[in-house]
C-alpha cells in the first residue's frame, strides 16, 4: 500500500498520564479508516493531533509527502466534523458552509458554486436559508459535513459525528456517510466508540486500547482474526467467549476452568500444542448445541435464556468448572430449552487462542518461537 498519510512514533502525555504510547500507522489515499476503542483509549487525542489542535510530544505526521507535524490547523487543508456539529448559531446554513471558503479568500461566484455543490452532496440545498436552530440534529450534522467538504480538504476528520443522533437517524446518516465517501473519494478518518459504526463504515478499523493501536485491519479481519484477547473480547455483540484452558495430564484433553474436556475438530487442532494456561476465543455463533455423544462436546447447564429479538442467547455454565469460569454465551435460533437443563456444546470453529498473561495471540507466539 502506498501511504497517503503516515504517523510515525507519535506519542502524547498529559502531565504524567500517557494518552498515546507509540502510534505507527499508514493510511491509503481515499481510504475510510475508523478509530475504535473504549472510553479513554486515546481516540480523540489522536484525532486532535491529526487535526493540528494538539501537538504530539514526539513523532511525525506526513500527509501526501508533506511533513505536517508542526503545520497549524488552518494550513493543513483538513475538514473537521465534531460530535456537537459546532455550527455558528447566528449564521444560516449557506453562510456556515461558506465559512471555510471565506477564510481561504474564496468568495463571490466560486464560493456560491462550491456551497451549492457541498449542499447538494448532503441533499440540503433547500435548507440553505435556515439557521442551525431551525434544523433537526441530523440536518445540522449534514450542514457540518457540507462545511467540512466545501473546502475540498485533503483529509476529512470526523469525531463521533453520529453520537448525538437517535438510533433510527444514526443508521440512515451512517449509510449517507458511506455514500458520501464513495462519491467524494475523500480520505476519511472517523473516531467512534460504536463498533457497529466502525465495522460498517470502514475500509479498515484501527482498534485502540490504553493509548495504543492494537490492530489495524479490515472489519472482517478484525472480527474473524482478532490479534489480541482484548480485540476478541471487545468486537462482536456479544463479543467472543474467552474460555480459560490449560494443559491436562491426560493426552488429548485440556482443562477448561478446572473441568476436563476432550476437544475435537478445529478446537483440537488449535489446542494440540497447548503448553501454558491460555484463553480460547469462541464466538457465540460458533458454538452449537449437540447430543451428549458428539465428539468434542462440552457438558453444561443452561443458566439463562435471553430473548434478544429474532434469536435467543443461552448462558451455559460448564459442568465441573470453578466459580470464576464465566458462562458461555451461545446463539440459539429456536429450541425447546428450559433453564436448568443439561446441554452439550461443541465449537465448530475457533476465533483465537491467547496468552493468559498480556493477551497476545498464541498462534503468533508459536510462529515466532
Ligand atoms: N486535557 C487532558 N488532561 C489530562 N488528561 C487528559 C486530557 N484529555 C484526555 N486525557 C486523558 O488521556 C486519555 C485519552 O483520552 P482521550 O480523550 O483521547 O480518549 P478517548 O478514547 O477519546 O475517550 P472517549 O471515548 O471517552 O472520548 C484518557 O486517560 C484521558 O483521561
Amino acid at each position: 500500500m502506498t501511504a497517503y498519510l503516515t504517523l510515525r512514533d507519535v506519542a502524547k502525555r498529559y502531565g504524567r498520564a500517557t494518552a498515546l504510547q507509540r502510534i505507527d500507522m499508514d493510511i491509503a489515499r481515499g481510504e475510510f479508516l475508523t478509530i475504535l476503542g473504549p472510553s479513554g483509549s486515546g481516540k480523540t487525542t489522536l484525532l486532535r493531533i491529526l487535526a493540528g489542535l494538539l501537538d504530539p510530544d514526539r513523532g511525525a505526521l506526513v500527509l501526501d509527502g508533506q511533513d505536517i507535524t508542526r503545520v497549524p490547523t488552518w494550513d493543513r487543508d483538513i475538514g473537521l466534523v465534531f460530535q456537537n456539529y459546532a455550527l455558528f448559531p447566528h449564521m444560516n446554513a449557506r453562510s456556515n458552509v461558506g465559512f471555510g471558503l471565506d477564510m481561504r479568500g474564496i468568495r463571490g461566484g466560486e464560493a456560491e458554486r462550491r456551497i451549492d455543490e457541498a449542499l447538494d452532496i448532503v441533499s440540503m440545498r433547500d435548507f440553505g436559508n435556515r439557521r442551525p436552530g431551525e434544523l433537526s440534529g441530523g440536518q445540522q450534522q449534514r450542514i457540518a459535513i457540507a462545511r467540512a467538504i466545501a473546502i475540498k480538504p485533503r483529509l476529512l476528520l470526523l469525531d463521533e459525528p453520529l453520537s448525538n443522533l437517535d438510533a433510527v437517524l444514526r443508521q440512515s446518516v451512517r449509510v449517507e456517510l458511506r455514500e458520501l465517501h464513495e462519491r467524494t473519494g475523500l480520505t476519511t478518518i472517523m473516531v467512534t466508540h460504536d463498533q457497529v459504526e466502525a465495522l460498517t463504515l470502514a475500509d479498515r478499523v484501527a482498534l485502540m486500547d490504553c493509548g495504543e493501536v492494537l490492530q489495524v485491519d479490515t472489519p472482517e479481519g478484525l472480527y474473524d482474526h482478532p490479534g489480541t484477547a482484548f480485540a476478541a473480547s471487545f468486537i462482536g455483540s456479544p463479543p467472543a467467549n474467552l474460555l480459560p484452558v490449560a494443559p491436562h495430564e491426560w493426552p488429548g484433553t485440556v482443562s477448561i476452568g478446572g473441568a476436563t474436556w476432550r476437544p475435537d475438530g478445529p478446537a483440537a487442532r488449535c489446542l494440540s500444542n497447548l503448553d501454558r494456561p491460555a484463553r480460547l476465543a469462541l464466538r457465540p455463533e460458533c458454538l452449537q448445541l449437540v447430543s451428549a455423544d458428539a465428539p468434542g462436546a462440552i457438558r453444561g447447564r443452561l443458566k439463562a435464556l435471553e430473548y434478544t429479538g429474532g434469536e435467543r442467547l443461552a448462558h451455559v455454565e460448564i459442568s465441573g468448572a470453578g466459580p470464576d469460569t464465566p458462562a458461555l454465551l451461545v446463539r440459539v435460533a429456536k429450541a425447546a430449552l428450559e433453564t436448568g437443563q443439561t446441554v452439550w456444546l461443541r465449537p465448530d470453529s475457533v476465533t483465537g487462542l491467547y496468552d493468559n498473561d498480556g493477551g497476545a495471540s498464541l498462534a503468533v507466539l508459536q510462529s515466532g518461537e
